[in-house]
């Protein structure tokens, strides 16, 4: 279980919000629905290619497709198909998620939704969300397995660094001042879903964020 001392010992700095239990746990399994059926296309769950190394997690994205390290409409390293939109449904769930950290924008859109699934031994190295424009917070929402989340500095990848437990149904913001902060997913830990949340081993996040592209 998380220790709730783990997160409150070190206050994040301003901009860098976490609110475990954000998501009921009704509102984990529709998204995950969501997840899955985005997973199957019309562009379908891939694994980017950094210098030539597949990431380990598998991603899908909505409104923009990223690559490393650009945004496009289509797919182009995948099937050349344009992305499904980002549902309206999803710009109220941001807005209401930066309610929830005293962030509160009515202006805020995100026309972008990165979709990432984690399996037992996949993670994400250190590295900032740079490709976005706009200066506008992500948004980051958790469901499945628990892992550790590494949120840094805006200079480096190294310390001074924050490690918390992201966990199911929680949301993660940052903006402002620590919009470039370095960060990551160290580990996952199998098998700590909670029952209901509608995976049964590995992680989804999806990260919403405003790109400032036009076109
Ligand atoms: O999985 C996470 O919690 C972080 C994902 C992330 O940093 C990203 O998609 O850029
Ligand atoms: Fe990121």
């Amino acid at each position: 279980m998380t220790d709730p001392l783990f997160d409150t010992a070190v206050p994040l700095p301003e901009g860098a919000h976490h609110v475990p239990g954000f998501l009921t746990l009704e509102q984990q399994r529709w998204l995950v629905a969501r997840c899955r059926e985005w997973m199957r296309g019309p562009v379908p769950a891939h694994s980017p290619r950094i210098r030539g190394h597949a990431m380990s997690v598998e991603m899908v994205c909505l409104g923009w497709h990223w690559r490393p390290y650009a945004y496009t409409r289509e797919a182009v390293d995948v099937n050349g198909r344009r992305v499904l939109e980002v549902p309206p449904w999803m710009g109220r769930l941001a807005r209401q998620a930066l309610e929830a950290v005293g962030e509160s924008d009515a202006e805020y859109e995100p026309d972008v939704a990165l979709v990432n699934w984690y399996g037992a031994d996949a993670r994400m190295g250190m590295h900032q969300d740079r490709d976005e424009r706009a200066s506008a917070p992500v948004v980051s929402l958790s469901v499945g397995d628990r892992c550790r989340f590494r949120f840094g500095n805006t200079e480096n990848r190294g310390k001074p660094y924050q490690d918390l437990e992201l966990a199911s149904g929680d949301l993660f913001v940052f903006g402002g001042p620590v919009r470039l902060a370095y960060h990551g997913v160290v580990k996952v830990f199998p098998g700590t879903a909670p029952q209901g949340c509608g995976v049964e081993q590995g992680r989804y996040n999806i990260t919403l964020r405003v790109t400032g592209l036009e076109g």
